[in-house]
């Protein structure tokens, strides 16, 4: 851990999704609070500036469009729910555009239902969109499709598509900002002297008998939190939910803070000897993975072999720190490499058991041998 951090990984995560309620953005119904909206993008353009890449999930439509509409209370009927949703999410990204605005940065709207994160080439889709999105410094803006949605495929609440947005960016990091402090042992609400847990296994099953259901107009309450850390954490994504009021809070999550509650996926932390890999500085060169090798690297932290490498960049010898890159140019690991960028070309994308006959001698079967692999 470094110094002064007391959450490393989640100091250490570039990419983001933000999820912000409608019990924080709407002070439980009372319409959209746009000084909430102001701080709320002052903070993500300042996680921005910091080198994040972030995905925001916005509920705050329906809620939005009750007001818009006069009605008093949340319809029941789905086609009434629909309607204050195809209303209020006109409102509702009108004001983050022009809160982005000041900030010179330009806003899309992504409305998502079901099949898009669910069905393959939609999935496939939806992932280069938000991740083109993130590349051209707009900031996506995502809710579910309630207009179209019919009761058996919504989600209703946003915990869930937000990890499965999660899920499709492959996201560092999730950060619920809710009307509550984090998860308690109880519902505050109904237990005055609940405890805030400050950070738990997100596979712990004790969490289930802690986490009650929703406010008046959120819908999912603590319950779904933490089913999305759950899926959040199939990515590898660390999940921490706060209190979206707090000064700042976005910052204090960010840098390591002990605040809110974060549900640890579990991972295992890196050794000393990766640790300093990853902090090396000098990076001449890099390799570009294909997808199998990527999730191969990611999810069984094996060696690079010369099969997965599509392309080589760069000019390093035997022994350098060179970057593994995804196809959408992001650094998914680095490590010590066991040949020359001339080599490395030659063998990129054949067999390790083709290695002397390419090069005329028997070298390492790796590219990088996992020992000597970092994965960020
Ligand atoms: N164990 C718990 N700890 C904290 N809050 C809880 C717990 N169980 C239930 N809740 C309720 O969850 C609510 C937050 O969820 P929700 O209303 O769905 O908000 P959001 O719109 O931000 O998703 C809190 O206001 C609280 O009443
Ligand atoms: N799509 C809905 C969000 C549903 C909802 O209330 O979600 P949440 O506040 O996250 O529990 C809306 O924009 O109103």
């Amino acid at each position: 851990m470094q110094a002064g951090i007391e959450r490393s990984e989640i100091a250490a995560a570039k990419r983001w999704v933000v999820k912000v309620g409608s019990a924080l953005l709407t002070d439980d119904g009372r319409g959209l609070d746009q000084k909430i909206i102001a701080a709320l993008v002052a903070q993500l353009a300042d996680l921005r500036s910091k080198g994040c890449e972030v995905v925001l999930v916005s509920s705050g439509a329906v809620a939005a469009g009750l007001v818009r509409l006069g009605w008093r209370g949340r319809p029941t009927a789905l086609h009434d729910l629909q309607a204050a949703a195809a209303v209020g999410q006109s409102v509702l990204v009108q004001s983050y555009e022009n809160a982005f605005k000041d900030y010179d940065i330009a806003t899309a709207q992504i409305l998502l239902g079901h099949d898009d994160v669910l069905a393959r080439d939609r999935y496939l889709n939806a992932r280069g969109t938000l991740t083109t999105l993130m590349r051209l410094g707009v900031m996506p803006i995502v809710n579910e499709n309630d207009t179209v949605v019919t009761d058996e495929i919504r989600f209703g609440d946003n915990d869930t598509l937000a990890a499965l947005v999660a899920n499709l960016i492959d996201a560092d990091a999730l950060l619920l900002l809710t009307d509550q402090q984090g998860l308690f042992d109880a519902d505050p609400r109904s237990h005055p002297d609940a405890k805030l847990v400050q950070q738990c296994d997100v596979h712990a099953p004790e969490l289930d008998d802690m986490a009650g259901d929703g406010g008046v107009l959120g819908r999912g309450g603590m319950v779904t939190k933490l089913r999305a850390a759950r899926l959040a954490a199939r990515s590898g994504t660390e999940t921490v939910i706060a209190l979206g009021r707090e000064a700042d809070i976005i910052a204090k999550v960010a840098r390591g803070d002990n605040i809110g509650t974060w549900l640890r996926t579990g991972k295992q932390p890196q050794n000393a000897r990766k640790q300093w890999l990853a902090g090396m500085l000098r990076v001449p060169g890099s390799v570009e993975l294909d997808d199998g090798a990527v999730r191969v690297l990611r999810e069984s932290g094996r060696s690079l072999l010369p099969v997965g490498v599509r392309a080589v960049q760069g000019n390093f010898q035997r022994g350098d720190m060179v970057a593994c890159r995804d196809s959408q140019g992001r650094e998914v690991a680095r490590g010590l490499i066991n040949y020359s960028a001339v080599e490395a070309r030659q063998l990129q994308g054949q067999p390790s058991s083709a290695i002397e006959d390419i090069l005329g001698y028997q070298g390492d079967a790796e590219l990088i041998h996992r020992d000597n692999l970092v994965i960020l």
